[in-house]
């Protein structure tokens, strides 16, 4: 019997004891840097010629991990594994599946400061951030365990005289995941094990830039008793791989966390019924957002400049809850204006592997380009009030940025640009504000930071995201807690950590039986 879930807990790095242990993580992980790693298909390991190469962030020239490449081929030859493994793991009982979760869980929480070491140098987070990963990963796999147990019987229909009706839940299929990089761990693994633990097999892509992590979770859950076939291993271009698994007729079902556009453009490939194919492929795509914290007038004003910096900055802005655009009350505008500034300008910005910098880089040289153009841009459509410059002689730098007065149709204000740049608008009354707030086309998160009880009645009905936060900010939800997934462009909604998450990845099965 399992207890119940709670979530897992932060590390406290003011205590001696812990930072002191996440530096010798740190050192050990750096005596792996640079590393070879190769692909995993049915259980086999397969080293390619080509090559992705992963590098620290903060430390262009550090090279973190170096993962064979997956082709078309090693591609066609993982669906076959995975559909293989999958004619004997969807008869595996429910609680044996759960329990290669909660012993994955127990290995993770015992190397949990690696883990996170891997996050800081691959991914380039911080301490703080990186943990959060962590513990976040750990936490989708607590939490799929005990949903999965919770569901193993189905649920309750009725039956009449003489006629006894079931109802549960059967596996889908072969599942191909495709994950992010920004939350390298916690989604990779989150949306790895659901279909898993459910009874489907996995085709796991992982992100170009953080394969090592993803690498290293494989062979953990190898460790806790996964069997061969169930979980492959086949990073690769999204391209070629990606389009090659979308489209495969084998393909069940498709997980998807990434940019708006190749969610769009995969979601509509997935729909294409392809010669051999004899079911329609079940998608659930997570995309990005355009997040806005709404300041009331009447509202703790240092609150809300606290808010507002802490959602535009985390992990340098590069999460699809971040806010990044503000709008405040005209009457209160001035003053929550000047405390962000104040307090964007303490925020330190630099390598993350001393536990002093509260943002480190952005992950690449591609982000880096994007974002300074975007900073650009801003110049034209807003009043620079904080930041403005970009490094990227040694790592991929920018400082926390803020525009204000920006128009709310502005580019700054309507499109994602994934790094620490925070646009701000000024709205004439709570209405105004609400209407500026869901004027974009993404509908993931928001925060309203007011006093006023009505006020916060009428955000619940009006603002359109999927994920609603009330005097704090719009960023770190937490698994079991917050389920998280958004509206519109944002996604198909499908709530990962939350109680209705695993049925997607399932068929539901009535059974009617005459006695
Ligand atoms: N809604 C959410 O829960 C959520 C969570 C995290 C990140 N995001 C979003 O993800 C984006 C940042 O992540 P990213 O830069 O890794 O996104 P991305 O879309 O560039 O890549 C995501 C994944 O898709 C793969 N990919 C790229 N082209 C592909 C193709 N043609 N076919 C199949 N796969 C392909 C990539 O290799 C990667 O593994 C942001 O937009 C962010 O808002 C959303
Ligand atoms: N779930 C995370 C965001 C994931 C996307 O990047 C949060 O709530 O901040």
């Amino acid at each position: 019997m399992l207890t119940t879930y709670k979530h897992e807990p932060f590390t406290d790095f003011t205590v001696e004891e812990n930072k002191v242990a996440f530096e010798a993580a740190l050192k050990s992980v750096e005596a792996e840097l640079g590393k070879e790693y190769p692909l995993v298909v049915g259980g086999e390991r397969i080293t390619t010629k080509a090559k992705i190469v992963s590098n620290n962030p903060s430390k262009k020239e550090e090279v973190v991990g170096i993962v064979s490449k997956a082709d078309k081929e090693i591609a066609e030859k993982a669906i076959q594994a995975a559909d293989e493994a999958f004619q004997t793991w969807r008869k595996v009982s429910p609680v044996e599946r759960a329990n290669v979760l909660v012993r994955a869980a127990a290995m993770i929480r015992r190397r949990k400061h690696e883990f996170s070491a891997w996050l800081v140098k691959e991914a380039g987070k911080p301490w703080k951030e990186a943990d959060a990963d962590t513990a976040e990963a750990i936490d989708f796999l607590e939490y799929y365990a005990r949903q999965m147990i919770a569901l193993k019987d189905g649920k309750q229909i009725n039956s009449r005289e003489g006629e006894h009706n079931s109802y549960f839940y059967t596996p889908t299929g072969v599942c191909v995941t495709i994950s992010p990089w920004n939350f390298a761990f916690a989604i990779m693994a989150g949306t790895t094990v659901a279909p898993i633990v459910t009874g489907n097999t996995v085709l796991l892509k992982p992100a170009s830039t953080t394969p090592t992590v993803a690498y290293k979770f494989v062979e953990v859950l190898e460790e806790a008793g996964l069997p061969k076939g169930v979980v492959n291993f086949i990073p690769g271009s999204g391209a070629e791989v990606g389009d090659y698994l979308v489209d495969h007729p084998k393909t069940a079902l498709i997980t998807f966390t990434g940019s708006r556009d190749v969610g769009v453009r995969l979601y509509e490939r997935a729909a294409v019924v392809h010669p051999g194919q004899n079911h329609l492929k079940r998608v659930i795509v997570e995309m990005g957002g355009k997040d806005t914290v709404v300041v009331d007038r009447e509202a703790d004003l240092d609150l809300a400049a606290q808010s507002i910096v802490v959602s535009a900055f985390g992990f340098s802005g590069q999460k699809c809850s971040a806010g990044s655009r503000a709008v405040i009350h005209q009457d209160v505008y001035d003053e929550v204006l000047e405390k962000v500034v104040a307090l964007t300008n303490e925020l330190s910005v630099g390598e993350p592997e001393t536990n002093d910098m509260y943002m480190g880089p952005v992950i690449d040289q591609a982000a880096f380009n994007k974002i300074m153009s975007y900073v650009e841009i801003g110049k034209e459509e807003g009043r620079l009030v904080a930041g403005g410059k970009g490094d990227d002689s040694t790592g991929f730098f920018i400082q926390p940025t803020v525009f204000a007065d920006v128009d709310p149709k502005a580019r700054l204000m309507q499109e994602e640009i994934f790094g620490p740049v925070l646009a701000i608008s000024k709205a004439k009354d709570f209405d105004h504000a609400l209407e500026i707030a869901n004027n974009t086309e993404y509908g993931l998160t928001g925060a309203v930071i007011t006093h006023n009880r009505a006020r916060i009645e009428q955000a619940k009905q009006d603002f359109h995201v999927g994920n609603l936060y009330f005097n704090r900010n719009c960023t770190g939800a937490i698994v079991g807690y917050h389920p998280f997934g958004g509206f519109k462009m944002s996604g198909t909604d499908s709530k990962a950590g939350g109680p209705d998450y695993l049925a997607l990845h399932m068929q539901a099965k009535t059974v009617s039986e005459m006695y």
